[in-house]
């Protein structure tokens, strides 16, 4: 269980995240949706411990990711930013997040299987493709076998077949009574992932709660989206993803 209450950050004169609490719980998947620069990641680089709120709290099974004493064994995590050493084989990789975790060595083997890179785990990971890349952060999410996961931008880049394994693995994953976590652009992919949906937008809690109530009334998840965050609908051909509009917003980064 995840559950983020009255949580602010500001950079500067900025309130990237204004006020929002929301509860994610067990069993199912949940949508983080949001235009760009909406605050998504700030929210889940507070939950994870890389950044510190300015009011409210983050918590994880009822703690601050930095109380956690298994924080590895409690919520798996894969963010976009530093990867694995690209010489390091993904064997070595993990090896080493697990012995740093005090992780039997004998769980490397088995995630590298879980995500399918156990023929592959001999190999240095600047030969992996993109979707291998992504693999190999999913299995080192899974380490410790956690009770929640947390995903930003999980499916970003990835072929179809690429995008239908880890819908398929998030949705079985939830299925086992874990709570799952992911934010996206891409609206057509959330809406066949994800079981509940929070909205952010500039900052804010735009909605919250289950698929079809989000949708009701709406042609889409994506028309729901749009009409919930006022952003302009996409031109046609898009690939029902969110305009890139950060340059737009005014970004301080
Ligand atoms: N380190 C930072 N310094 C200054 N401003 C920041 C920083 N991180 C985020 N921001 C600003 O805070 C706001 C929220 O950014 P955030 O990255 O959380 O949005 P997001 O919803 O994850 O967007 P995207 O989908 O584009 O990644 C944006 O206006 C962004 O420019």
């Amino acid at each position: 269980m995840i559950e983020v209450a009255h949580l602010t950050k500001r950079y500067g004169a900025k309130v990237a995240v204004d006020d929002i609490s929301f509860v994610v719980g067990p069993g199912r998947v949940t949508g983080f949706l949001g235009p760009n620069g909406a605050g998504k990641s700030t929210t889940l680089r507070i939950l994870l411990g890389l950044d510190r709120a300015d009011a409210g709290t983050a918590l994880i099974g009822g703690k601050r990711y930095r109380d956690l004493r298994h924080p590895l064994r409690t919520v798996g995590a894969l963010l976009d930013g530093a990867g694995p050493v690209p010489e390091r084989r993904a064997v070595d990789h993990l090896t080493w997040i697990a012995q740093s975790n005090r992780i039997p060595r004998g769980r490397v083997r088995e995630v590298l299987e879980v995500v399918g890179l156990g023929d592959v785990a001999k190999q240095q990971v600047k030969k992996y493709s993109l979707g291998m890349s992504r693999r190999l952060g999913l299995a080192a999410a899974l380490l410790g076998d956690p009770e929640v996961l947390v995903l930003d931008e999980p499916v970003n880049g990835l072929d179809p077949d690429g995008i239908r394994w880890v819908r398929t693995f998030l949705r079985d994953y939830a299925a086992r009574g874990r709570t799952v976590l992911l934010s996206s652009h891409l609206m057509t992919e959330m809406a066949d992932t994800a079981d509940e949906v929070v909205v952010i937008n500039q900052g804010r809690i735009a909605a919250d709660g289950p698929l079809g109530v989000i949708t009701a009334g709406h042609a889409s998840l994506e028309a729901a989206f749009f009409a919930l965050t006022g952003e302009p609908p996409p031109s046609p051909g898009h690939s029902s993803a969110w305009p890139r509009s950060r340059d737009a917003q005014g970004s301080g980064r």
